[in-house]
């Protein structure tokens, strides 16, 4: 039931998909929501094979930024004239961009630009994050002076640290923008709005006047993007360039406060929530390949003279990939719930951005680490090869690493998700029921139902015994956090003291309190699943994940005796039990991913198998092997050893 199967394919994969207990097209259907999207990415897939012009001319881990760049310049314009969507000079287009004018705009600038941004008749970012500040967006310094005389706003980077810093497709792409800049008028500072500001002429692209902005050099990774520098020396834009759904200017500078102080957040609490998508397929390509490369990897006997067996047979290479799969789909569908949540707010339900704020930053800080740390997880389990950037890993490594700072730093993201936290830890301290129903923090304002936790040594665990345990130290670490803020209160620290001399307290708590919500959503979305025996690989990569964080957290548990050792034993067996169920179906499961290899770009993860001639072939494509012998030998290690042999012969 492997649709995934073609002639030619390495026997090696061949034979491991032909041991496929279930259906590869429904589990497929189901991580990507539909079928229907399942047979467009496959028309999308197609039409890329068939399209020559949309290749790259080499492996781009062989070029340098400058023609990275220009690659990706050039099929960007070709994906227009093929395809809506857009690659990466455009990410930023399409993730901040055109959400802060769904966000931001009124309805009239919405007509103005959304139809031109939808049509690519610019290209935008979103200009925040300042050389100074990019966390503490309070204190950021551009500044967008409003000329009642004009009708105009004047905006200035009025320090050397004032300089935007970081946006992506800043430095060389975009030439419409949107900057986020202090709103000053009538001489009184209303702190940072957003901005729509051409900064490129839209003809010639030449910087305008005002304007100094440039790329900001290389980064630890995705090099086709040219995150950008940017300086204002007063640039006048009309009063109508300032994004007024929330707040407003009137012609006479007097302001129009928003419905809610946070509503300009918006755009980075949308971003938070979808990117736990891009996270999850991160780390299902990850997967792909190193399970995919680790089924036809022979390295080792178990039984001497029995021949090497696939890597894949060794219990610790199955402890290192599967739980990442099965991270992958728990992150999908804790996405999904942040994804409905904002979509519930962008339909005018401005009560959930709280709840929203909330869930979404203990969410995007703990999925991008946990990704980051599963790719390189599945880096290292591939051995020289998975640290060739034949193998696509480290690109993709450096790319998902990116989202544990981006979009928040995470630290920072976790101590917002534990503001919300402590507000209900204070509710609950002074038997004040919640104010409304909220699915994710209700648990919080109950006491621990079983004082033993229930985990026992059947092979078939009800998912409610571990969740119950996760909420369990959830609330022990929120409550205790929040007991010694008042203690240090009342021993006279002020509240702001109190809360950094707790900070790491409070990480705990907000980083028990998300995996807890995602093990929930984890074990809800599967209810979903008609077809039995897709169930049942399901419930097999439920309970990996579940027992699997059980591990990640026992001491926790063990602190107050809510489990004992026996049941982080009966834990331990449990996923010893379910990486023994999914071994036969491993392959099978991450083709279930339904990645192409455009997307997997990794000669290790090829849907065939090929990799060994496929190996020697990307080799012989780097340019140092168009010489035999390097131009430049002889001018220095050539002539190195002959005055060596030289001189050995005095
Ligand atoms: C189409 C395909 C998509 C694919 C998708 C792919 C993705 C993959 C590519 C991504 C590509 C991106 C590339 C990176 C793009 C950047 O990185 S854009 C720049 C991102 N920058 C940030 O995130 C800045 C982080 N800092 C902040 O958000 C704020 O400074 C902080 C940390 C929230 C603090 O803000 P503050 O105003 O000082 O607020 P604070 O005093 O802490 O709290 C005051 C109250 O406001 C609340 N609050 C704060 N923020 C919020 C909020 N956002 N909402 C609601 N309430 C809030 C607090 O909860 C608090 O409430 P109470 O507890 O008092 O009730
Ligand atoms: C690849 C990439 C793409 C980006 N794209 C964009 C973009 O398109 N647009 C844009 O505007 N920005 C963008 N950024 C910038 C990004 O949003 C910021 O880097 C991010 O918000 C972190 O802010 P910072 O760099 O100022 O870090 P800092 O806040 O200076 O972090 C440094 C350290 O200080 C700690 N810290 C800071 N404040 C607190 C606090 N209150 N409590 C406890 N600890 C604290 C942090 O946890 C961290 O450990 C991008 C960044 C990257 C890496």
């Amino acid at each position: 039931m492997n649709s995934y199967i073609k002639p030619g394919d390495n026997p090696l994969l061949t034979e491991e998909r032909k041991k496929c207990q279930f259906s590869t097209d429904i589990l497929a259907a189901f991580y990507h929501e539909n079928a229907q999207k399942i047979k467009r990415r496959h028309e999308i897939y197609q039409y890329y094979l068939e399209n020559k012009e949309l290749h790259d001319p080499e492996p781009t881990e062989f070029m340098d930024r400058y023609h990275r760049l220009e690659n990706a310049e050039r099929k960007v314009s070709l994906l227009k004239k093929h395809v809506k969507k857009a690659g990466s000079p455009l990410g930023l287009h399409y993730t901040m961009m055109i959400p802060t004018i769904l966000n931001n705009a009124d309805d009239e600038q919405k007509a103005e630009w959304l139809p031109k941004a939808q049509n690519l008749e610019f290209i935008g970012t979103y200009a925040q994050t300042e050389l100074g500040h990019g966390t503490n967006l309070r204190f950021l310094e551009t500044t967008a002076t409003y000329d009642p005389k004009t009708q105009e706003f004047i905006l200035n980077s009025p320090t050397t640290s004032a300089a935007k810093w970081w946006p992506g497709n800043l430095g060389k792409s975009s030439n419409r923008i949107i900057v986020v800049a202090r709103l000053i008028s009538n001489g009184k500072d209303y702190g940072p709005h957003s901005f729509f500001v051409p900064i490129r002429d839209p003809i010639t692209h030449k910087s305008l006047p005002g304007v100094t902005v440039g790329d900001i050099g290389p980064k630890f990774g995705i090099p086709t993007v040219d995150n950008g520098f940017l300086l204002l020396n007063n640039v006048r834009i009309p009063r109508r360039n300032m994004f007024m759904k929330n707040a407003k200017l009137n012609p006479d500078g007097t302001y129009i406060s928003p419905k809610h102080a946070k509503l300009a957040y918006g755009t980075m609490v949308y971003v938070r929530a979808v990117m736990i998508r891009t996270m999850s397929h991160m780390l299902g390509l990850a997967s792909t390949i190193s399970i995919r490369y680790s089924a036809i990897r022979k390295q080792g006997e178990i039984e001497a003279g029995k021949g090497e067996v696939k890597v894949l047979e060794y219990q610790t290479q199955q402890y290192r990939l599967l739980p990442q799969v099965a991270r992958a789909w728990a992150f999908e569908f804790a996405g999904r719930y942040t994804r409905k949540l904002y979509a519930q707010f962008l339909g005018g339900d401005v009560d959930v951005l709280p709840a929203l704020h909330g869930v979404s930053s203990g969410l995007k800080a703990v999925v991008t680490h946990q990704t980051a740390q599963g790719i390189e997880q599945c880096r290292m389990a591939c051995g020289g090869h998975g640290y060739s950037e034949a193998s696509g890993l480290p690109q993709l490594f450096a790319t998902a690493v990116a989202g544990c700072t981006y979009e928040g730093e995470n630290m920072v993201m976790l101590l917002q998700s534990a503001r919300q936290l402590v507000k209900i830890a204070s509710d609950v301290r002074k038997n004040q029921k919640p104010t409304k129903q909220n699915p994710v923090t209700d648990y919080l304002y109950k006491t621990s139902a079983a004082t033993k936790c229930k985990i026992d040594q059947t092979t078939d665990p009800d998912p409610s015994s571990v969740i119950e345990a996760f909420e369990h130290v959830a609330r022990r670490l929120t409550f205790a956090a929040f007991d010694k803020l008042e203690q240090l209160k009342q021993r006279g620290i002020s509240a702001e003291n109190a809360w950094v001399q707790c900070g790491v307290d409070l990480r705990r708590a907000a980083t028990a309190h998300t995996r807890t919500f995602i093990a929930r959503q984890f074990s809800n979305g599967i209810l979903e699943m008609r077809d039995l025996p897709v169930q049942a690989v399901l419930k097999d990569l439920l309970q990996l994940y579940l027992f699997y964080e059980v591990l990640e957290c026992d001491g926790d548990l063990l602190y107050d005796g809510y489990v004992i050792g026996q049941q982080i034993e009966y834990s331990k067996n449990n996923v010893y039990e379910a990486l023994r169920r999914l071994r036969p179906n491993a392959v099978s499961i991450v083709d279930s991913f339904d990645f192409n290899d455009r997307e997997l770009n990794s000669v290790l993860g090829r849907r065939d198998g090929n990799v060994y001639e496929n190996m020697l072939e990307w080799a012989k494509s780097s340019p140092l092997n168009k010489h035999d012998v390097m131009p430049f030998h002889h001018k220095y290690l050539g002539k190195m050893m002959e005055d060596a042999r030289q001189q050995s012969k005095l």
